[in-house]
């Protein structure tokens, strides 16, 4: 049987986003706009006749709301749904709740781009107990919760899932939308086409606009680098993401 298609939704404009702050594991909203943005996500799938046979999400709310509003436009919002913390965004660490610009403003360009987008050099871990820590939360009850995170520990976290989850519903030939985040979606790119731990650190994905992969019978994308939906919006988008904080 031929592999299904995977799509990866990152999450419309979250109001940390449109704030500026770095957000990680702290479960906030959609903004209008990302609300929005997820509306023309379903538009977009609906349009490129793509039909989502099941959906896996992170436990965050933006994740959840975007893949819903988006499934929800193309009439397929009774598939079935997973949810899993190892999609989650990245820990940021002490940086949750913190303003980019400051941080830049703060700790100079050097450190600002190794702790956003360096492969292997996670942020100071955020304090136990404290308002944007997630350490007594529910939802991640069993879970050793991380206190930071680095790129590196998201492709750890994530692969499992990935092979565990994913993968047996791509070989049984399902279309698969995966609605996550950021930088969980930029440790699957890297994993799917081979980035190198240099060159993932340019690499940015734009939220709201789904990202078709075709995969082959060893799962290895046939559009290298994966298709977005609206590829104009998109190349705005990302330049936009790289550019957060200045
Ligand atoms: O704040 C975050 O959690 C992420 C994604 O929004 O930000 P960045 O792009 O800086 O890694």
């Amino acid at each position: 049987m031929a592999v299904g298609t995977l799509v990866l939704l990152r999450h419309g404009e979250s109001v940390w986003n449109a704030q500026n702050l770095f957000t990680g594991w702290v479960d906030v909203p959609l903004s209008d706009k990302g609300v929005k943005e997820a509306e023309r996500g379903g538009q977009l799938l609906r349009d490129a006749g793509i039909l989502p046979d099941i959906v896996h999400t992170s436990l965050l709310r933006r994740a959840i709301s975007t893949a819903h509003i988006a499934l929800d436009g193309a009439d397929r919002h009774w598939i079935p749904v997973r949810r899993d913390w190892r999609l989650n965004e990245r820990h940021y660490g002490a940086l949750q709740g913190k303003d980019k610009k400051q941080t830049l403003a703060e700790f100079g360009e050097e450190q600002f781009m190794l702790w956003r987008r360096s492969y292997d050099t996670p942020p100071p871990p955020i304090e136990l107990g404290t308002e944007f820590s997630q350490d007594s939360d529910p939802r991640y009850a069993g879970i050793d919760v991380p206190r930071t995170e680095c790129l590196k520990d998201v492709v750890a976290r994530m692969l499992p899932y990935w092979d565990e989850a994913v993968v047996p519903d791509l070989r049984a030939g399902r279309t698969v939308l995966l609605a996550a985040h950021g930088n969980s979606l930029r440790a699957l790119v890297k994993h799917l086409d081979g980035v190198s731990e240099e060159a993932i650190a340019g690499l940015n994905i734009p939220t709201g606009i789904p990202l078709r992969y075709d995969l082959d019978d060893d799962l290895r994308p046939t559009n290298p680098g994966g298709t977005y939906l609206d590829p104009g919006a998109a190349a705005d988008a990302i330049k936009a993401v790289a550019n957060q904080g200045r």
